[in-house]
């Protein structure tokens, strides 16, 4: 038999085919029975830490569909799993989107794709989205997590991004520095001081002081500014920083308010005409966090009043698919009103869009959806309790891992272990968040033929939600 050391100079073609020695049950997917290989001479280990790899099925089986160009990053990782990986540059119009999910075990996205529950509902084979990115308001997380499908995102590689973004667009607005660009683009010479500031001394009003809201708060801090901020949650301010306790206090104190929260019911429309009365005469307005946070039209009506001097946006209610796409009324019905304002910033929502950004977050996402797919842990996941079990070692022989996603009521601990009584249950973990339980068991002397009889009997529980078996 090979040792460990000589099986990762096998070629990748021969890696994928044999490590195919586990199977999972998902409510649609047809049973796989277990390769001869398994608990056999020639069970093949793919690592050289004592760690066995566990995967779901054929691992060519895993179909992944990557949309909106997610960094090769992450596609080259999924693919050196031996995952059928196919990556689209763009999001899908819905019915596209409903036709290709049908037949995917995971789903990449970034933030344009909505995986409402009309799409999600078709998606029968899915066990897992990666978000590539921060935001997960574009998932249905409830409906996916009642359907046992797992969301995982990357929560901060792309944070000092936008907050970068954020003080060059601060500085921007201040000079009116867009405006000056676009006049001398089209060929007029335009040199002037008269509202034109340095932002020392300015007061930045953050609204949301998280990920991204803290690392701005700093980098703002050493260019000079004051910093304040607005946040449902009492949290620590970093440096000189301070908290104020109403969001119409930042906006009376604020020269720059600039927004990062998440979009939610309570966020929409955050800053409306009532806020806008709020803000200072003359002072700037910057959102990167979700469209839905500022009321357009009434920005609009703030600019034209002069009541704001400028703004800066990165995110819209409706954004385009592709690149190339068009901004205008057919999409946003005020989309050329604001086009032709003075000293507005608008960028294509590129707010985490630099490579570095972009490239931790393929890896990071990636991870997270193998371990997931090889091993069912739960780390980091958005919408489902956070489970893990310490790996299996290439000891374990005949030892198999049952997953076990179920609806949390009474009882079903009990049941499950009535199904896995036969064997000896080495590890056994579980956890709810919400209505929904995840279990996770480790068992051994285990043989092929048990499988399918558990897997069989815990799809019958009425708990059931989604069981895999992963050996
Ligand atoms: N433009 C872009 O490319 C990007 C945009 N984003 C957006 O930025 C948002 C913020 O990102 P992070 O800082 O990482 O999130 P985070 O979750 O770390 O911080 C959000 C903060 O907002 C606070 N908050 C929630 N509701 C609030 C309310 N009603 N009023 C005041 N504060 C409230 C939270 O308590 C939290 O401290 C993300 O949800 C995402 O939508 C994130 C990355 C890139
Ligand atoms: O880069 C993207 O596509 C989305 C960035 C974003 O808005 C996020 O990370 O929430």
């Amino acid at each position: 038999m090979a040792t460990p050391a000589q099986d990762i100079a096998i070629s990748p073609n021969r890696l994928a085919r044999t490590v195919s020695n586990t199977l999972s049950v998902s409510p649609t997917a047809t049973f796989h029975s277990p390769p001869n290989s398994f608990g056999g001479a020639g069970f093949v280990r793919t690592r050289t830490t004592g760690e066995k790899q566990l995967k779901p099925f054929d691992t060519q089986d895993i179909k992944i569909l990557l949309l909106e160009n997610v960094n090769e990053s992450g596609r080259q990782k999924l693919a050196e799993q031996g995952y059928q990986v196919e990556a689209l540059k763009t999001s899908l119009p819905e019915e596209e989107l409903i036709e290709k999910i049908r037949d995917v075990h995971v789903i990449g996205i970034r933030s344009k794709t909505k995986l409402n529950e009309r799409v999600l509902r078709e998606a029968k084979n899915l066990i897992v989205v990666g978000c590539f990115c921060i935001g997960t308001n574009q998932v249905d997380l409830e409906y996916a997590a009642k359907h046992g499908i797992a969301v995982f995102n990357s929560p901060f590689a792309n944070s000092r991004s936008v907050a970068e973004l954020v003080i060059g667009e601060i500085i921007v607005l201040a000079r009116q520095l867009g405006d000056r660009s676009n006049e001398l683009h089209n060929g007029t010479w335009n040199k002037v001081s008269s509202g034109c500031w340095e932002i020392r001394g300015k007061t930045l009003g953050i609204i949301g002081y998280g990920h991204i809201g803290s690392q701005l708060s700093v980098l703002a801090e050493a260019m000079g500014m004051s910093v304040i901020y607005y946040d449902v949650v009492n949290l620590m301010a970093l440096g000189t920083a301070t908290q104020v306790p109403t969001l119409e206090q930042l906006l009376n104190e604020a020269d720059f308010v600039t927004c990062h929260v998440p979009e939610l019911p309570e966020t929409k429309n955050m800053i409306s005409a009532p806020q806008f009365e709020h803000m200072k005469k003359g002072s700037y307005l910057i959102n990167a966090s979700r469209g839905s946070v500022i009321d357009i039209p009434a920005l609009i009506n703030a600019s034209r009043s002069g009541k704001i001097a400028g703004a800066a946006l990165d995110v819209y209610p409706s954004e385009p698919a592709a690149n190339g796409d068009y901004f205008t009324n057919s999409l946003n019905q005020w989309a050329e009103e604001l086009r032709s304002l003075k000293n507005i910033i608008l960028s294509p929502h590129i707010g985490g869009s630099t490579e570095e950004a972009q490239r931790a977050i393929g890896f990071e996402v990636s991870e997270a959806l193998i371990r997931y797919v090889n091993s069912g842990a739960t780390l980091g996941a958005v919408n489902l309790p956070e489970v893990t079990l310490r790996s299996l070692t290439l000891e374990e022989r005949n030892h198999a891992r049952i997953i076990y996603i179920h609806h949390n009521v009474p009882g079903v601990l009990r049941k499950v272990n009535e199904i896995l009584g036969d064997h000896n249950v080495d590890k056994q973990i579980t956890d709810n968040k919400n209505e929904v339980a995840y279990l996770m068991a480790d068992i051994s002397n285990v043989n092929s033929s048990d499988i399918k009889e558990i897997s069989d009997n815990l799809e019958g529980l009425s708990s059931r939600i989604l069981t895999r078996v992963l050996f």
